[in-house]
């Protein structure tokens, strides 16, 4: 636009669109609600955003002589309806209201934006869920670390870890947070490394400097430095916690004293999945729409916090045996003793959000009901220590003596605020009678009005014999005293006349005057005193911040237990026995999930499986498709994880050598929509399986190797359970599920893999399913009958069947398993890479391999390398 073109345009302007295009130039990127009078109303290209996700009217008005602008509002009344839509759909809300009073000002009215809401910035209860956490993510990079922070700034959560991209990734798949911030010149680096799966945002480059966010920590938290916190060495941490700051103050979100502690989520501490694991096997979200996640069956929490809490426990199993035997140990205690475990749950029940109340009050946004509930909750809180003190158990114990029930605030609300205070502190009736002297008088005043005027008129009427008199009110005149015309004569002389009507005379006195302005001023004075004392509770509130935050912790742990103990009772769970060893002994284990979608009188077939570092570290397993291999994977890694949380098992008995990684390629993940093929994610998750190994692994492994070619297929499959079996450094224990036969020739050459089966008998033509693990490797596939039983065209059937005999006849199979046997013996010694100076080279070349940085293309073309060196 030219120059002179915006001076016309602002010359045109009226005074209204000019500040509010002053304000919306603060705010690039936020959509603008623009109070005026009683609405919010959105302009431009705003308000036609606004009119589609909320369904208003989007109409036209004239701004300035010549041009139109789009329009779109809502009564303000309808905040709480229509801001969460906004904010649910991605849009960052820039609230502007009024900063003065209309009726005081002459001219056009002072604006500001008071609150900027973003997707990962709410206080509001409408765009928060109540069992999850709203995290906001700010990620920082550098050449080799990134630094990652998440706030839910209505709990005061406050979280940081640095690592290389894969641990990032996972922290980010497992918080799933409603918005990421990053800086400015990364945003290309961001959308590569992570998927756009994210609700983000970008901030000045400047703000992400280690200087800047250092500082700003500090004087947030008034320390001298960061190392209380144990996050002082985590430069990259720092960086990104820092921004979230900034980013909170850009927002106009200044009142932030809740967030009082940050900590560092240390990657050592916790079991490592990589986000191909918390995805496949669903620990929090279904993998399709529909599915049933593993938390919807753990998550029998009674509040909110808790909630949140287990699933922050299911991405974070815990590998410290301590800290596990601690927890299975209360939940075997709540399990025994269903008096203790009722009593705490019935307080549970009724306790609500403490976490998110405590939150409103440090940031004085929280109102009289639920201030009443804070105390209801504190109140509660009393019987849970008791219960917990009286248990007998020391672990308990130790949790009931962190409750503090902060007598102090429990009486002061109690005694101070009304029982059925309203929403508002504007609606009277907030505080109690005898707190506070002057509100009791001012509403003796308000509430023996009635009778005050009766008597008045009472004695006016014998004073004067005026026997009609009467005392009335409007809003003109206010109050006054009504004489018939006949009795005109009987006024006295100091009444004032104000009206004359047809009939009658209206007057006032001094006393009505008097009287009147106190009734009216008391209203407004009963509401100023109310909120003033409203006021000082909050803040004595304030001062309970850390003792409340931390009750609301130890609250939310007793409740993520007694839902183990809840379900483990329900579902029929068992404690497992963790150990330092290398063993994994589950004896008839079954899947939580499935085993509760079963149809009405199906079973769930449980399973044994067995895995060590040295008879048995891999398990080859061949069935046909539907045999129930998948299952049978997937509930071996949900066992380990469950009982890595601290709950009980679903198995008979279930003995868990810590496992400290877990990874898995299950089904194929497509990624297409990356550009990706199939077969190329199923080769990059499995490289970023094997270039991470421990001793202490669990590996699952379904059907490696599908995605192509059948003779590709089997290699790769056939090389990936050698490298396990053979790695020098790490014995990971591994389920290997396939459809390729050909591997059961492995176990006669590697000691430490065995074949396994899941069963099924043929009778009459006609498959049943055993879903029995059993030792040995199996013949056939049964893929075609699968294609039967799921309705495929008996012509299909008829003709597959038909090649599937002519290609068994050209013994297709056969060759492949002859070329497999074919295949020198001291390839698979089990020193293969000392041995052979050709795998020494490969096992070097795959050493150097850095699988982050490679791209698809290039990966190809070093499997290629490498398959021309083996050759
Ligand atoms: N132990 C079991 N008891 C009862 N039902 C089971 C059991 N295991 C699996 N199932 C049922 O069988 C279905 C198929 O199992 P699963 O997906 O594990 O088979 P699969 O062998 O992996 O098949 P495919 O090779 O085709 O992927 C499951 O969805 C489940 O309903």
């Amino acid at each position: 636009m030219s120059k002179t073109h915006t001076k016309a345009k602002e010359a045109t302007e009226t005074p209204l669109m000019k500040q509010y295009n002053q304000i919306k130039a603060k705010y690039p990127g936020a959509l603008l609600l623009f109070r005026v009078g009683d609405f919010y109303e959105t302009f431009g290209e705003d308000a036609v955003k606004a009119s589609k996700i909320l369904n208003i009217v989007l109409t036209k008005r004239a701004n300035g002589s010549a041009s139109h602008i789009e329009l779109a509002g809502f009564p303000h009344h309808s905040m709480d309806n229509y801001l969460p839509k906004l904010v649910r759909s991605g849009c960052r809300v820039a609230i502007c209201d009024q900063l003065e009073d209309p009726k005081s000002v002459k001219g056009i009215v002072k604006r500001g934006v008071t609150e900027l809401v973003t997707p990962g910035v709410s206080f509001d209860d409408n765009v928060l869920e109540q069992g999850r956490n709203n995290y906001l993510a700010s990620v920082y990079f550098t050449k080799d670390v990134l630094g990652v922070a998440f706030l839910d700034i209505s709990t005061g959560e406050f979280m940081t870890a640095s690592g290389k991209k894969p641990y990032i990734d996972k922290l980010l798949q497992g918080f799933q947070p409603s918005e990421v911030i990053y800086s400015k010149a990364v945003r290309a680096e961001f959308e590569k490394a992570f998927s756009d799966d994210y609700n983000t945002h970008y901030l000045e480059d400047w703000i992400y400097a280690y200087d800047f966010t250092y500082e700003k920590l500090v004087k947030h938290f008034k320390t001298n430095s960061l190392k209380g916190f144990g996050i002082e060495s985590i430069q990259e941490g720092i960086v990104a916690a820092g921004a979230i700051l900034h980013y909170l103050e850009e927002t106009e979100h200044k009142d932030i004293d809740h967030i009082v502690s940050i900590s560092r989520i240390e990657e050592e501490k916790y079991v490592w999945m990589d986000k191909f694991t918390i995805r496949n096997l669903e620990l929090v979200y279904p993998q399709q729409e529909g599915g049933v996640p593993l938390i919807s069956i753990l998550d029998e929490t009674l509040t909110p916090m808790g909630s949140r809490m287990i699933k922050k426990w299911m991405v974070l199993p815990v590998k410290d045996k301590a800290i596990i035997e601690e927890r299975l140990h209360i939940v075997e205690a709540f399990y025994k003793d269903k008096g203790l475990a009722d009593a705490l749950k019935n307080s549970l029940k009724a306790m609500g959000d403490l976490e998110r109340l405590i939150s409103k009050v440090a940031v004085g946004r929280i109102n009289p009901r639920e201030m009443l509930q804070l105390k209801k909750a504190l109140g509660l809180a009393v019987p849970v220590k008791e219960a917990l003190s009286q248990s007998g158990i020391e672990a308990l114990k130790k949790l009931g003596d962190q409750i503090n029930p902060c007598e102090f605030l429990y009486e002061l609300i109690d005694t101070q605020l009304h029982d059925d205070a309203p929403l508002l502190t504007n609606q009277g009736n907030l505080i109690k009678e005898g707190v506070d002297e002057a509100l009791d008088e001012l509403r003796k005043i308000a509430y023996s009005g009635k009778d005050y005027l009766l008597q008045m008129q009472k004695r006016e009427m014998q004073n004067t014999g005026i026997s009609s008199l009467k005392i009335a009110y409007n809003k003109v005149f206010g109050y006054y005293l009504e004489v018939t015309n006949s009795h005109k004569d009987k006024v006295p002389q100091e009444w004032i006349r104000k009206q004359t009507l047809v009939n009658a005379e209206r007057y006032i006195t001094e006393e009505l005057k008097q009287y009147e302005e106190k009734i009216l001023g008391a209203e407004d004075k009963m509401v100023a005193i109310e909120q003033r004392i409203f006021q000082q509770i909050l803040k004595h509130a304030n001062d309970y911040v850390s003792p409340i935050q931390q009750n609301a912790r130890v609250i939310s742990m007793v409740d993520c237990l007694l839902s183990f103990a809840e379900i483990a009772q329900k579902n029929k769970y068992v404690r497992p026995t963790i150990t330092e060893s290398h063993e994994l002994d589950i004896k008839q284990g079954r899947h939580p999930v499935i085993e509760k979608q079963l149809p009405h009188g199906e079973e769930y077939i449980p399973n044994d499986v067995y895995l060590d570092n040295e008879t048995q570290q891999i398990m080859v397993i061949t069935g046909p498709n539907m045999a129930g291999k998948s299952a049978l994977l997937r509930q071996t890694a949900l066992i380990v994880l469950m009982a890595q949380m601290g709950s009980f098992v679903p198995a008979k008995s279930a003995e868990i050598g810590l496992i400290d990684k877990v990874f898995t390629r299950v089904g194929a993940s497509d990624n297409l929509s990356k550009g990706e093929s199939t077969f190329m994610v199923e080769m990059t998750e499995t490289a970023s399986i094997l270039n991470n190994l421990s001793d202490r692994s669990l590996i699952l492994m379904d059907e490696i190797g599908r995605g192509t070619s059948t003779y590709d297929g089997v290699s790769i499959a056939w090389s990936i359970v050698e490298f396990l079996h053979n790695h020098p450094k790490s014995k990971a224990k591994t389920l290997f599920a396939t459809h390729y036969h050909e591997l059961n020739q492995l176990a006669n050459d590697f000691p430490r893999i065995k074949n396994f089966n899941v069963s099924v008998k043929e009778i009459n033509g006609e498959i049943i399913f055993m879903r029995k693990l059993k030792k040995g490797g199996s013949e056939h596939s049964f893929g075609i009958h699968v294609a039967h039983i799921a309705g495929m065209p008996n012509p299909v059937v008829l003709r597959a069947n038909e090649i599937m005999h002519h290609l068994e006849k050209d013994k297709i199979r056969h060759q492949t398993q002859k070329r497999m046997q074919e295949i020198p013996k001291n390839n698979y010694q089990l020193n293969m890479f000392e041995a052979d100076p050709v795998l020494t080279e490969i096992r070097e070349l795959l050493d150097k391999l850095d699988i982050n940085t490679l791209s698809p293309v290039e990966a190809l073309l070093k499997l290629n390398e490498l398959k021309g060196k083996l050759r």
